[in-house]
């Protein structure tokens, strides 16, 4: 379904609700799956992470994970340890061309049985579950951080704990630390020295508690791009953040300064508020917070600002190729976008044209981060519903503030 966005002005102050991180989520669901004692508040309402939940209690052999990537890749781990069970993970087209074979050959040097349905090194996966009697493994860590904190989120249960060698750059790092902060909120111990990762064994039962997952930073960004291409003055409160988050994405905070956009928090509220700004070039590397890249494309585009962004080598392999997918459609509405394998540069521009159709390409985050552009001009996002991977309210959310979508 394409949705019309007409170009629209937003309320001088408005607040939004955002459910749990994705990313978090989908951590502690798997640790819930081991650790049954504790509990859980506060947890995403995306498709990802209903996906997760579903593939942890499902009993069925063959199970479809869509195009969720961290399930995918964490229950490729979970799985491999559930001895005596046998599983087929699968997943949409896209899931089938988004490798995996770093992560099943450290599975696999482990004493894990899996092997490739389809093609070798990527989805439907065959996993006969068993007891991995290894506790030392390298792996290539430049490729995707989900593959380091899939070993990580079942080590706790190997016989002898784990200790990882993380080989060459370590890209994504702020998503392997929240994973190691999670294990060590539940009682988990681990270590995090150079290039090598430990986790401690654990038999006993852990302290009952209850974990309240904070809320999703990657779908706060729309919001800092709305804020940025609102009037001066104008003030978003989104809800419920913490100052000290484990999401590297909360780093929007002093990258959307750039953009004039100030933030205050008080108690669990972030306000976002435009202040004026200066449009010089932006050069970011985001190889920390890789799922913000397409909202700040876009935040500079429609602001006239040329930017260069580097450290997108992950971004090939996600949804779509973000790179190839971001240079198309911000060339569709009159930019001018340059492209490596792992950078992004845009040209200023001077003109956005007006009711262009962006294709999403099933990427939630190409929806997402064009629908800001309704504050400079009408535009038309296809196949708009592809939002609920990580964020099912986005357009409800987006209409209560202002925005005008028809579909
Ligand atoms: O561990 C996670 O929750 C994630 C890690 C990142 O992936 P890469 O490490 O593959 O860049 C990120 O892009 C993804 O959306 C979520
Ligand atoms: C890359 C993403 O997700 P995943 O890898 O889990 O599919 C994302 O949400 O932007």
């Amino acid at each position: 379904m394409h949705f019309t966005l007409q170009k629209s002005k937003i309320a001088k102050q408005s607040s939004v609700e955002i459910t749990g991180s994705k990313s978090e989520s989908n951590r502690l669901l798997l640790l819930q799956a081991l650790y049954p004692e504790f509990k859980l508040e506060n947890v995403s309402n995306s498709d990802d992470s209903n996906l997760m939940t579903n593939a942890l209690s499902s009993q069925s052999e063959v199970i479809d994970i869509h195009h969720a990537g961290t399930a995918m890749r964490f229950l490729t781990a979970y799985f491999s340890i559930q001895e005596g069970r046998d599983t087929i993970l699968t997943g949409s087209k896209r899931m089938k061309e988004r490798p995996i074979k770093i992560l099943v050959e450290a599975l696999q040097e482990l004493g894990a049985d899996i092997s490739y349905e389809e093609n070798e090194g990527f989805p439907p996966i065959k996993i006969k579950g068993k007891k991995l009697n290894k506790n030392k493994v390298s792996l290539k860590a430049n490729v995707s951080s989900q593959y380091i904190s899939a070993l990580l989120l079942i080590a706790s249960k190997l016989e002898n704990g784990l200790e990882l060698t993380l080989e060459g750059e370590i890209t994504s790092i702020p998503y392997i630390k929240m994973t190691l902060s999670l294990l060590d909120e539940i009682g988990i111990e681990s270590s995090f020295e150079g290039n090598t990762i430990t986790v401690k064994p654990n038999t006993k039962k852990l302290n009952a508690k209850t974990l309240t997952v904070e809320s999703d930073w990657s779908s706060a960004s729309y919001y800092f791009s709305i804020a940025a291409l609102s009037d001066v003055g104008t003030e978003i409160t989104l809800s419920s953040y913490k100052e000290n988050s484990l999401q590297g994405d909360s780093a929007l905070v002093e990258i959307y300064k750039h953009f004039g956009v100030s933030t205050v928090f008080n108690e669990n509220a972030l306000t976002l508020k435009k202040e004026t700004s200066n449009l010089e070039l932006l050069t970011l590397d985001l190889k920390n917070a890789p799922d913000i890249a397409q909202t700040i494309a876009v935040t500079c585009f429609a602001l006239g600002m040329s930017c260069d962004l580097v450290g997108l080598h992950t971004l090939k392999i996600k949804e779509t190729d973000r790179l190839v997918a971001l240079k198309t459609e911000i060339e569709k509405l009159g930019g001018k976008v340059e492209i490596t394998d792992k950078s992004l540069h845009l040209s200023t521009s001077i003109d956005v044209k007006s009711m262009v159709s962006i294709t999403t390409y099933n990427d939630h985050r190409m929806a997402m981060a064009f629908a800001p552009l309704a504050l400079k001009t009408s535009i038309i996002i296809e196949d708009a519903m592809v939002v609920s991977k990580s964020y099912p309210t986005f357009w409800e959310d987006l209409k209560s503030i202002g925005f005008q979508i028809s579909k």
